[in-house]
């Protein structure tokens, strides 16, 4: 996987994987900008809009034309999209992704956003992609991510996160046009690129703080994700004053991983939960190269060899790395799962 011009592990899918989540995140930002907002429910009721299927359908076309071998497992697919009911928001995708990428017919958008369907797994290689990653997020105008990642034989080894309503400085926050981009590959660092225009980069870097008194942590805003209750009993065991940060998606990860915030939990309000692979794996490897370490609630790490779910593992602790095994520790004396 040595790219002969940079000599660079990985350096051509991490290229490609910037190029599409930038494509999404334009993508998102005009349907943001164009549209009355509506959300269709899904079948488990959660809500998907236009801009969803439209992220997926650019991010395959990118992967399908730079790495046509590589299966892909994404959140959405086309089903709904299909029903004649549906033909509205249909046109209305359409008309989106050809806004980014002229010429689309229908059955190339149906076929991208299908090439989401496959089932992961220990094999050689994949990408998982949430196209918006925070929905809810994103339909109350606030936080959103489109998570992409590639994964090879179990291990996550590229990984690009789009943020377009996060600033990439405290100072711009508010500022339109001021969206972040998260980039990481395994071994050489995690960056955060502008996502707009072509300024270099910066490293993205974990605090070092261990002082409980000044700890912050973060969390779900929706408390159907994550429960609220029990990391406040957690938070309070551990000395932690601050008030949790709440904020929708991946971008969790990111505000650890820049060391905005030292702590990460996504406790499981039902016992049967399984997190899906693509919640997580982006956000994830940009944590750990910035120096974070990311684990279970029981302290095993995330095992995205397992299908399109981490059906081997409960909830999420994600920290800056010193603070880690006392938050383990709180969380086992402490959290009895519903
Ligand atoms: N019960 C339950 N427990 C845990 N997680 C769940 C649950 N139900 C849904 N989801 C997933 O949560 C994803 C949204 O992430 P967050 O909770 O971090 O953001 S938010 O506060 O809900 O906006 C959300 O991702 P998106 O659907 O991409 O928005 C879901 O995959
Ligand atoms: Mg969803
Ligand atoms: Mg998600
Ligand atoms: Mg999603």
């Amino acid at each position: 996987m040595l790219n002969t011009t940079s000599g660079l592990a990985f350096e051509h899918e991490r290229v490609v994987a910037m190029q599409a989540v930038r494509d999404a995140a334009t993508l998102c930002r005009a349907v943001q900008r164009g549209v009355n907002l509506q959300a269709m429910d899904k079948k488990d009721r959660s809500p998907v809009t236009v801009a969803d299927f439209g992220s997926q359908a650019l991010v395959c076309r990118v992967l399908e034309e730079a790495f046509p071998a590589d299966p892909v497992v994404a959140e959405e697919d086309s089903g709904e999209l299909r029903q004649p009911a549906h033909a509205e928001s249909l046109a209305k995708v359409l008309r989106f992704v050809t806004e980014v990428q002229a010429g689309v017919d229908q059955e190339s958008l149906l076929r991208w956003i299908d090439r989401g369907g496959a089932l992961g797994g220990a094999r050689d290689r994949f990408w998982t992609l949430d196209p918006i990653d925070g929905t809810k997020g994103f339909l109350r105008g606030e936080q959103y991510a489109i998570a992409l990642a590639l994964i090879v034989e179990g291990r996550i080894e590229v990984a690009a996160m789009a943020c377009p309503n996060l600033p990439t400085a405290p100072e711009n926050d508010g500022v339109a046009g001021t969206g972040s981009l998260f980039v990481a590959v395994r071994g050489q660092g995690a960056e955060l690129y502008p996502l707009d225009g072509d300024l270099p980069a910066t490293p993205v870097r974990v605090s070092a703080r261990d002082d409980w008194g000044l700890v912050r942590f973060c969390e779900s805003v929706e408390s159907g994700h994550s429960a609220h209750d029990w990391s406040a009993t957690v938070a309070h065991r551990l000395g932690i004053t601050a008030p949790p940060v709440r904020l929708d998606s991946q971008a969790k990860y990111a505000v650890v991983a820049r060391g905005e915030a030292d702590i990460y939990l996504r406790l499981p309000t039902k016992a049967d939960y399984r997190e899906k692979i693509w919640d997580h794996a982006s956000g994830a490897l940009i944590l750990a190269e910035a120096g974070g370490v990311v684990t279970d609630l029981d302290g095993r790490p995330l095992d995205f060899a397992r299908g399109r779910e981490l059906s081997e593992n409960r909830g999420v602790v994600a920290t800056n790395g010193p603070l880690h095994d006392r938050v383990l520790a709180a969380l086992a004396e402490t959290f009895r799962p519903a």
